[in-house]
């Protein structure tokens, strides 16, 4: 069964745990990104740690070779389970990577961000780009090479990179929404169903729990849609 990764994207550690609290037991990962690290660094980790969770440490990692993989070693340091680097920084940097975790932290290479567009995406790389899903699959295939443990895309991409890829590929998909949901600022949105029907191993969800009046009703729907996309999975 996919797992469930609600992202602690909240000002400070008293809202993070509180949310932790909330929703416990419900949430297989919590995920610490760039706004609640920047305020409450690794403490943040050490906390949710002590409280038995899971914790996927989302800082994005995108430099020279020598500088993320130094970072990488930070990270296993603080015994994160998952940590995310660029898929773009490309193969000397997601080799230096994938050196530097030496097994102890599984890295995850972001394709294209679910924000993104095939529009804006043709403007960052000043180029057409009429499927955004040959460039994920494309990027996916480089990092798999350089021996990233998986990779983070929409679920528009899913099927298609697990055709690609195999069933050792590790799937995550953020940019999920239940069904009618607001999208916000992204853009390549997908239910929880269809995200585990195509064969994502982990979703990530965030304010469509997180910025719910009621969470644990939001949470018991995701989980909900998410059996029903393993039902049809079968
Ligand atoms: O690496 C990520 O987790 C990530 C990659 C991506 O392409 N898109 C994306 O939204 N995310 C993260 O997934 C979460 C999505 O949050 P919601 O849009 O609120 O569900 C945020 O914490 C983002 O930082």
């Amino acid at each position: 069964m996919a797992e469930l990764i609600v992202p602690l994207d909240q000002p400070g550690i008293d809202d993070a745990l509180r949310l932790v609290d909330e929703l416990g037991d419900g949430v297989d990962f919590y995920k610490v990104g760039l706004e609640l690290f920047t305020r409450a660094g690794p403490e943040v980790v050490r906390l949710l740690k002590e409280r038995g969770r899971k914790v996927f440490l989302d800082l994005k990692l995108l430099d020279i070779p020598n500088t993320v993989a130094g970072a990488v070693r930070a990270a296993a340091a603080l015994e994160v389970d998952l940590l995310t680097v660029h898929a773009t920084g490309g193969t000397a940097m997601l080799e230096a990577a994938a050196q530097a975790s030496a097994g102890r932290v599984r890295l995850l290479a972001v394709t294209v961000l679910t924000s993104f567009s095939s529009d804006e995406l043709a403007e960052v790389w000043s180029r057409p780009v009429d499927d955004v899903a040959a460039e994920v699959e494309r990027l996916g295939a480089l990092a798999r090479r350089c021996g990233i443990d998986g990779l983070v895309s929409s679920a528009h991409e899913v099927a298609a990179l697990r055709a690609a890829l195999g069933p050792e590929a590790i799937l995550v998909t953020p940019g999920i929404r239940l069904a009618g949901g607001a999208a916000h600022d992204q853009t390549r949105i997908a239910t929880p169903e269809r995200a585990v029907r195509d064969g994502a191993d982990h979703l990530v969800v965030g304010r469509a729990i997180t910025a719910a009046a009621d969470r644990r009703e939001a949470l018991r729907q995701v989980r909900a849609s998410m059996r029903a996309g393993a039902g049809a999975a079968e």
